[in-house]
């Protein structure tokens, strides 16, 4: 042991590298180990830190004021509890204030205290963008004591030592473990969220780490929705006769969710039944249908991503949060691209050629960040009605 006493800092960002950002503690005592990304939005940092697809990552906010509109009880997104199934993290330019918000519940501090996500604020998260924008995103350990006891060099070892996201299975753990139904729509003025009255069409979600407004906005269509464990049987999923099926978001590496998805989407898509697939969902319907996915240098993590919908020519502004992409050089014959980044062009959605499967890398539900791409699950809806 080698702990140093670092004057005036009550928390560490420790990269594998051995760069250390000093700052002020914030949020639960004690260390965790991620990849650390940064995300761009400059809203909804509560739905953020708990997308479950951000599990085993530690977030860099680029935008400074976090934590000033306070939390509450809604803007959660994942189904489970608790930072083991969302962001370990997370890192504030500036120290969170007391918080000011018609809708506050509560201070941010607090809120990760009581969920275990280790915080870092006070800290250039300006420098941190730049090191992940030029060297990719790093493993890191982000480390909180009131005593400003840290060793440094066990901290770096950790990071070192952490194999990383590739090859990393997290959507079972993510996943619900049993099936349950979802009637709650999309949030209004001034009621908050509408119970939906369904008409006959069904749709059941697999549960790989969902985030509730991909919930929301499905029930919003009118179809009525069952949730169903990440590792439901294709057989299973098709015994409830659903009129259609989506395959949700969810952390970790898509190639590396190895017998209990890929193999039942395959089956899935033979069925014949209409599919959406969002995010994670997205990455295993394409490995599904013959298609590879490779792990990017920074990912994308914003709510502010130029898209555009070929189909259409229309460019949409989306929420963005992946890791892992389908490289479109291996799409198959039967595959036409539908959506792609302007940022860097990377593939951002595909469709089945004449049959009713498509799938987007962006997050439609939005929450946080713009709703112009809600439109997809009305094209979803759609299908099922044809
Ligand atoms: N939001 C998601 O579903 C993320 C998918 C996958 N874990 C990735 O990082 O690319």
């Amino acid at each position: 042991m080698t702990t140093q006493i670092l004057s005036g800092a009550t928390g560490v960002l420790v990269l594998a590298d051995g760069t250390v950002l000093q700052g002020i503690g914030v949020g639960a005592v004690g260390s965790a180990l991620g990849e650390v990304v940064f995300n761009t939005a400059m809203t909804g940092y509560q739905e953020i830190l708990t997308d479950p697809s951000y599990m085993s990552q530690i977030l860099a906010f680029t935008f400074p004021h976090v934590g000033n509109v306070g939390v509450n009880v809604e803007d959660v997104e994942q189904i489970g509890d608790g930072a083991g199934t969302a962001a370990v993290g997370a890192i504030f330019r500036d120290v969170p204030t007391d918080p000011a918000n018609w809708r506050s519940h509560g201070d941010l501090d607090a809120w990760m205290k009581r969920r275990g996500v280790v915080g870092l604020s006070g800290v250039d998260t300006r420098a941190l963008t730049k090191i992940i924008r030029d060297k990719g995103a790093p493993h890191g350990v982000i480390a909180h004591d009131p005593e400003g006891r840290f060793d440094i060099d066990a901290l770096v070892a950790q990071a070192r030592a952490w194999t990383g996201l590739v090859g990393l299975d997290l959507a079972k753990e993510a996943s619900t473990l049993q099936a349950f139904d979802w009637d709650e729509g999309v949030w209004e003025w001034p009621a908050g969220y509408p119970k939906v009255d369904a008409a006959d069409k069904s749709v059941v979600v697999v549960d790989y780490g969902v985030k509730r407004n991909i919930l929301r906005a499905l029930a919003s269509t009118g179809v009525k929705i069952t949730v169903v464990p990440a590792t439901t049987s294709a057989e299973d999923i098709l015994a409830r006769n659903p009129d259609g099926v989506v395959l949700s978001n969810g952390p970790g590496d898509p190639a590396a969710t190895g017998e209990y998805a890929v193999p039942e989407i395959k089956k899935l898509v033979a069925s014949g039944k209409p599919i959406m697939g969002i995010c994670l969902g997205h990455q295993m319907l394409a490995i599904a249908l013959g298609a590879r996915t490779v792990k990017m240098e920074q990912g994308h993590h914003g709510a502010n991503h130029p898209v555009k919908d070929l189909t259409t020519g229309k460019v949409e502004i989306v929420s963005m949060n992946h890791g892992f992409t389908v490289d479109r050089d291996s799409l198959p014959e039967t595959l036409v691209e539908t959506h792609v980044s302007l940022f860097d062009g990377t593939n951002c959605g595909i469709a089945v050629k004449d049959r009713p499967i498509f799938s987007v890398q962006h997050h439609p539900e939005a929450s946080p960040g713009p709703t112009d791409s809600l439109y997809l699950f009305n094209r979803f809806a759609d299908s099922m009605w044809a």
